[in-house]
């Protein structure tokens, strides 16, 4: 920073910023975006990661499932928020069957990345194979564990996973199989607080938690359940950021101060 500078200029956070943090004890802050007026909020708030979520598919388009969600749905919004964005690092998910084979997976994340201003790629479920081939082609990628959205109609219903001992160990294993295969930060979703602390002690890659309690790395939540304002019944490990807030930028600014100082979530948001 130049002595002659009278402002500050905003740098863009990168994943060694990120696994940094990890290290220093620091928690990840995290919400989803999908357009440009959020983003600006959530930017300026010190969001760490903005993740372009399939969510986006039931909390913008109206559908029930994240499933129709295509391609061009996700480059769309991710050009949207990578647009105006001065700080945070972009996350961008593959869509339903985006990923099916590691070439597609690598070429799908590609658009995401040259053409949407991703940082990063996230995929749902332990495709070793697709992480390897993306990482061997330079491409970041987020692996996602736990309950998987995007396998709604095997799962039936959307329920906290890894109960049962057996499905723990295979989520433990699973975790440690993507980071192996490349794979620079995970999240895992709806699963008990004590299995996401032991993944996140044990991995070396940022954890990042939905419904995973507080011992992740850090928490993500879809921005539109924290601002009370997302269709149908709110998941038990959100949190109505909005009922001690004026605005939404100070609903934004509560939810980082608490997942910094670990309030969020508390055991009433957790498994
Ligand atoms: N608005 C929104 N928020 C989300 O967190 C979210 C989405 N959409 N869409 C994709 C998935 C689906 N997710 C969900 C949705 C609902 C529950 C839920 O209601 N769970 C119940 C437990 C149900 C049970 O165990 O029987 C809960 O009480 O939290 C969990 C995850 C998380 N993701
Ligand atoms: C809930 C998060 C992890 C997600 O994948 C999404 O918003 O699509
Ligand atoms: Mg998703």
């Amino acid at each position: 920073m130049s002595q002659y500078s009278t402002v500050s200029r905003a740098k863009i956070k990168t994943i060694a910023d990120l696994q940094q943090m990890k290290q220093a004890g620091q928690k990840i802050t995290s919400l989803t975006a999908y357009d440009a007026s959020f983003t600006a909020l959530l930017d300026q708030a010190g969001v760490d990661i903005l993740l372009v979520g399939d969510s986006l598919g039931m909390v913008v388009q109206g559908h029930a499932s994240t499933l129709p969600v295509n391609m061009q749905d996700m480059l769309y919004h991710t050009q949207i928020v990578s647009r105006g964005r001065q700080q945070a690092f972009i996350i961008a998910d593959l869509p339903f069957m985006s990923s099916a084979t590691p070439l597609q997976a690598a070429e799908n994340a590609a658009l995401l990345i040259q053409q949407g201003g991703a940082q990063m790629v996230k995929l749902e479920g332990a495709k070793i194979e697709a992480i390897e081939f993306m990482v061997q082609q330079g491409i970041p990628v987020c692996a996602h564990l736990g309950l998987l959205p995007q396998s709604i109609y095997q799962l039936g219903k959307y329920t906290v996973q890894g109960k049962l001992e057996k499905d723990a160990a295979k989520i433990l294993a699973d975790a440690v199989k993507v980071e192996q295969a490349g794979a620079q930060m995970l999240i895992v979703e709806c699963i008990p607080a004590s299995l996401a602390e032991q993944i996140s002690e044990q991995l070396l890659i940022p954890v990042i938690g939905i419904g995973a309690g507080v011992h992740c790395d850090g928490q993500v939540l879809v921005l539109y359940d924290m601002l009370d304002i997302s269709l149908g019944r709110k998941p038990r490990f959100s949190k109505n950021y909005m009922q001690q807030s004026g605005s939404i930028l100070e609903a934004i600014q509560s939810y980082v101060a608490e997942v910094r100082e670990q309030k969020f979530p508390a055991q009433e948001h957790s498994f």
